[in-house]
Formats: structure tokens, sequence, C-alpha cells
């Protein structure tokens, strides 16, 4: 970790996203090392207890867990684990073509607050309200912007990119999944999650995305997929002109609920007009044949495939991997505990006798799929002028143009073992809420099921 970003370097980064975990900085300084780089920083939430030393080390069990891995048993520092996560993990399941670990890199606390000052006003006021930049942290990870081609590649203004949260590909079929949320194995957890955050006012409508045509491994219903995501972006689409965000919400969904109904159409519409009159300048073709080109993309480059079979690691659905879990941190089991169904109790014993070494198992794979059931896809074009066409490579059948383009996962962070709990709650709430008002489109007045509501 050699270079060290401190005050002097601050003024050179801008805002360029976040999720619930991380703040990404784009790079408009004159550094060659930097040029095309983007800084992922962590946030914390906004009153949360964790000592540092308990935020950057594993826990007893979490070592357990990744013990069998390899590299992993010498890790303490999650800095370090989560290195070895992508490296050992992730590249043998999903390859290491569309992967990018990045690197550590020191920042001073006087570079991270200048940062914090500087974005403030850019960052959107539910995610300013539910966390800040963790000013403890002594690195930030480096890594290549992949909304642009690397630098004195691309001709100016001619890269259009892509970002696709594509979430949970497939129905579960675990013979754990109780009678009660047997609709787990007919609707996509995307869909029963639409209606929870529509009621919950976090989307303000329900998304006519279905994961299960992105993940058809038909180009016909990829291209479907692809649509209802321009139609309904949410937290799930975003498009970059030469790096910039030109449709799609910054740090969550383009639908804030901040906004009033009226307005949100407003600001949807003239982000389209925007981003159809960008796409025409810089590739020549109209809207549908650029939502074409990303379709053939993601059906040629096969990520898709290697994602869907990651996600399903989670072979016992939360339903079956949280009875492991209790196994795992050696503590009686709160979801038997508060059951009283003498089959489904039955089924459970099942779990509860296996090995450590099985149950470890399971918990490993149920966070590696987790890992995949939430990164995103980044995929970059640019029109190919000349030469050869390569494997990457897509020619438009309908305007007879070649687009070269380049595909990267995003956000491939390990997921916190003690998480568990807080994913089967919530799961068990989707369901519930799903269930009881699937019939008036999830717009209920009485519905007081948090997922801290759930008992276990
Ligand atoms: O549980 P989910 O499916 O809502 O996923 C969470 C995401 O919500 P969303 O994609 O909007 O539904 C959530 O995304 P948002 O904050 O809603 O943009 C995070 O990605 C969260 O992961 P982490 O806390 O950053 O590690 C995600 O949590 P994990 O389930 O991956 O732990
Ligand atoms: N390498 C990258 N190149 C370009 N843009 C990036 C890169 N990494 C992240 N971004 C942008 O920053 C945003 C937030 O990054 P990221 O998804 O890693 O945050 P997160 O907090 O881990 O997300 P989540 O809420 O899914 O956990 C992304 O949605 C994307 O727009
Ligand atoms: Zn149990």
């Amino acid at each position: 970790m050699a270079m060290i970003l401190g005050a002097e370097d601050a003024n050179d980064w801008f805002y360029k996203g976040e999720g619930a975990a991380n703040l990404v900085l784009g790079y408009c300084g004159s550094s060659p090392a930097l040029l095309g780089k983007v800084l992922r920083v962590e946030k914390i939430q906004k009153g949360a207890t964790r000592s540092a030393e308990e935020c950057e080390v594993l826990t007893v069990h979490e070592k357990l867990v990744w013990a069998a891995i390899g590299e992993l048993v010498e890790s303490t520092s999650k800095k370090v684990i989560q290195q070895a996560f992508v490296t050992t993990v992730l590249n043998p399941l999903l390859g290491t073509e569309h992967m990018d670990a990045g690197m550590y890199v020191s920042v001073s606390s006087e570079f991270l607050k200048i940062i914090e000052k500087n974005v403030h006003n850019k960052r959107p006021a539910w995610r300013v309200d539910a966390a800040e930049i963790d000013l403890r942290c002594d690195s930030a990870l480096l890594m290549s912007d992949h909304s642009i081609f690397p630098s004195g590649a691309s001709k100016e203004g001619s890269c259009i990119s892509v970002e696709i949260k594509p979430k949970c590909g497939f129905l579960p079929c675990s013979d754990f999944i109780s009678e009660a949320n047997a609709i787990k194995k007919s609707v996509t957890r995307f869909r029963m999650h639409q209606f929870l955050k529509l009621h919950k006012k976090e989307v303000s409508q329900l998304s006519e995305y279905d994961p299960l045509d992105l993940f058809s491994g038909s180009v016909e219903r990829i291209n479907l997929a692809i649509r209802s995501l321009y139609a309904t972006p949410q937290n799930n689409f975003r498009i970059f002109s030469n790096g910039f965000l030109i449709y799609g919400g910054l740090g969550g969904g383009m639908d804030s609920i901040e906004c009033e109904a009226k307005k949100l159409q407003e600001m949807k519409k003239a982000a389209e007009d925007r981003t159809k009159v960008l796409i025409r300048r810089d590739f020549g073709i109209q809207l549908d044949n650029f939502l074409e080109l990303v379709s053939e993309a993601i059906f040629k480059s096969g990520m898709l495939n290697q994602l869907l079979a990651t996600q399903k690691l989670d072979a016992i659905d939360i339903e079956g991997a949280i009875h492991a879990y209790y196994n795992v941190i050696g503590q009686h089991c709160l979801v038997c505990e508060s059951l009283d169904d003498a089959s489904l109790l039955h089924r459970y014993s099942l779990l509860h006798s296996l090995s450590l070494e099985e149950s470890l198992k399971i918990v490993r794979e149920y966070l590696t799929a987790t890992t995949a059931k939430d990164c995103s896809l980044m995929i970059s074009f640019r029109p190919k002028e000349g030469g050869d066409l390569t494997s990457n490579c897509i020619s438009l059948r309908s305007s007879n143009q070649h687009f070269e383009y380049k595909a990267n996962y995003i956000d491939m962070d390990i997921k916190p073992l003690e998480k568990m709990v807080y994913h089967y709650k919530l799961d068990q709430k989707i369901v519930k809420f799903y269930v009881e008002n699937r019939e008036n489109g999830g717009s209920p007045c009485d519905f007081d099921g948090g997922a801290e509501n759930i008992q276990i």
C-alpha cells in the first residue's frame, strides 16, 4: 500500500454514486496512476456502536466459516479477507475475466473529512440520513472505473455504459421452505420484495423487471428484462455517458420517495429525453437499438450463467441455512424454539444433526450466494471502427453497426455472518406481506411486520 491520499488530494475526487455500504468517487486530477480509477470508501451507519477494531476483523465464527478456504485461514483483517474472497472463492466460480479485486490505498482522516464535506450536497438525502463516511478507516479500495474504457483508447464522448443489479435469478425449491411460505417456489423474491418496498415507500411503483427473464438464457427474454429495467430502473439499472450518470438514480433508485409523483414523472421524462439524445449523438442509434445491444452483450458474455450458478449455491434457502447458522455459532436455534409444527421441527432436526463441517459448508455457500445475489454488472460500449471483429464485438442487425463491449462485476463484498438472522427475518416478512397483500397491489394500511418484529 505505497500510495497515501492526503488532504491535498481530496479535491481531485468527485461523487460518483453509493450503495448501502460504500460511497464511490471518480477521479478528476492529473496523476497518471489514478486516471480512469474510482475510489470506494466505506460508510458507517449513523448511530452504529461497533468499534473500529470490531469492524476491521472477522468474528470468531466468521473465521471458522472461512477457515477452510486456503489463503483466508491466515487473514484476520477484513480487507485482506475481502481480497482473498474474490481471488479464492469468487474467481473459480465466476472466472477472472470480469472480476476486479482492486487494491487498497491508504487515506488520511483529513482526506476523508474533506471528501465527506465535498460530497454532502450530491448525496441523496435518505442516504445521508442513513450513513456517513467512516472516518476511522485508514484505507479505501482503488478500482478501475468500469463505466469507461481505459483512457486513451476511446474517442471522446463515445462510451456508453449500463449498470445492472440483477438480484436473485431463480426460484428456490428447498424442502426446508415451510408450507406457509410455499409461494416462494412460484413467485420471485424480487417481485415479492417490491410489494413491501412499495408499502414502505422505498419505491414509487412496482418494478416491471422480472429477474427470471434476465437469467433465462434466451436473448428475447433478456431484451424484455432490459426494457423493463429501463422502464422502472429503481436501483437496478443506470446508464452512464463517458462515465457520467445520465439515467437512473444516484445512490439508489431514480424514484426517490422525496419527490411527489408528478415531479418524478417530469424528471424521468427529462432523463429519458437526454438519454435518447446522447445515444443518438454518440452511437447514431435509437434507444431501442441500444437496449438490444445491451441484451446481445449480456447474452454473448455468458456472465449471467456463471452468476446464476453461484447464486444457486444457496441450495436450501435461508429457511434451511438459518439452522446451520445456529449450529455454527453453537447456540440454541431460535427458529426451532419458536415453532410448534412437529413435522417442520422434524425436518429441521435433520439440519441440527449435521456435523460442524457440513454446517460450515452450508453457511459458506449461503454467504457466497448472497454476494452473487447482490452484486451488479457494468457493461460499456463504444463504436468499433474498422479492423477485425473480435469476440468482444456485437453487430447490430438493425443498423449494421459494430460495437465493442467490456463487462465487469462490481460490489463483490463478502457478507457478514451475523446478517443471516436479519436475512431470515426479512425473508419471513417479505413473504408474509406478499401473501396478505398481493390482491391489493401492495399498498395496505395496517401491516406492522418490520423485520425486527418477526419473532425468533
Ligand atoms: O436483502 P436485499 O435483497 O434487500 O439486498 C440488500 C440491498 O437491497 P435491494 O437490492 O434494494 O433490495 C441493499 O441495497 P440498497 O441499499 O437498497 O440500495 C444492499 O445492497 C444490501 O447489502 P449491504 O447491506 O450493502 O451489504 C443488500 O443486503 P443483502 O441481502 O445482500 O445482505
Ligand atoms: N468500479 C466501478 N466503476 C464505476 N462505477 C462504480 C464502480 N464501483 C462502484 N461504482 C458506482 O458506485 C455505486 C455504488 O457502489 P457499490 O455498488 O460498490 O456500493 P455498495 O454500497 O457496496 O452497494 P450495495 O448497496 O449494493 O451494497 C455503484 O452503483 C456504481 O454506480
Ligand atoms: Zn433450528
